[in-house]
């Protein structure tokens, strides 16, 4: 056990050019924890997710990984480092079968070359490695399938098995039920509570409301570039302010 949070924002600001678009964010997120990100349109939850995940640099304050200051270390370094990030548009090996996916990912966190040329073995390490983390999210009945021809649902969940194969200490996941029909909601869903009985620290910013409230231990409200409220799901959804920020969308 950390004594510390895995995650930690302190006092994190970006202005860029005269707009300020994150304003003096801070939050701590303790091991285990699954955090929902919500928020009005434009409310700086995606912009949120780039400065924790290093895409973008923010201009005041730091972001702390498992006690370490992260602020300034580049997307790949911090990811190395144990942050894990889906995107809301797919980065999957499309031409290469699922099982080819995860193994490619699990061989380079095992440190070892990745070479799509190699055919995998089902003995091999990283192979087994792949399969099991297939198990994990339900998609090792297909793990043959060339990745382009999955469903929205299975790539996500696909997406979320190369996460697992990281073995990241915070795993961001940015609008994960987003482009998925309603049809595959639910076992994604149960894919990402998975990820929290596991044990595994979990960010998630999600449209999705019914969603978001019936996974998460709590949820952070961002408004104008600053976070709201940061409370359970009913305390946030009694939030006074969060109700008025919410004033013309359907919470
Ligand atoms: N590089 C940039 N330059 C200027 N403004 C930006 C930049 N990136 C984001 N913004 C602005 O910052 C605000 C927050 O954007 P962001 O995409 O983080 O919001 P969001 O909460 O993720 O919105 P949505 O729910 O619509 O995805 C928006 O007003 C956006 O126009």
């Amino acid at each position: 056990m950390t004594d510390h949070p895995v995650l930690s924002l302190e006092h994190v600001g970006l202005r860029i050019g005269g707009a300020r678009i994150l304003n003096d964010v801070s939050l701590d997120v303790p091991a285990g924890e699954m955090l929902g990100v919500i928020g009005p349109n434009g409310a700086g939850k995606t912009t949120l997710f780039n400065v924790v995940s290093g895409i973008i640099r923010p201009t005041e304050g730091r972001v702390l990984l498992d006690g370490q200051d992260v602020s300034h270390v580049a997307i790949h370094h911090r990811a190395a480092a144990g942050l894990g990030r889906t995107f809301q548009t797919s980065s999957l090996f499309q031409a290469l079968s699922v099982v080819e996916n995860v193994r490619m990912v699990a061989q380079a966190h095992a440190g070892g070359a990745t070479s799509v040329f190699r055919t995998p073995r089902r003995t091999d390490a990283a192979t087994t490695r792949a399969l099991e983390t297939l198990a994990e999210v339900g998609l090792e009945h297909r793990a043959d399938a060339v990745a382009s021809g999955l469903s929205h649902g299975e790539k996500r969940k696909l997406e979320i098995a190369m996460l697992i194969a990281m073995e990241p200490k915070v795993i961001l996941l940015d609008e994960p039920m987003a482009g998925v029909g309603s049809a595959d909601v639910p076992a994604l869903t149960e894919v990402i509570r998975g990820l929290h009985r596991g044990g595994r620290t979990v960010l998630m910013v999600e449209h999705h409301m019914e969603v978001v409230l019936g996974l998460v231990d709590r949820v952070a409200v961002m408004h104008h570039g600053e976070l709201l409220a940061v409370d359970t799901p009913e305390a946030v959804m009694a939030n006074p302010a969060v109700q008025s920020a919410y004033l013309g969308e359907a919470v």
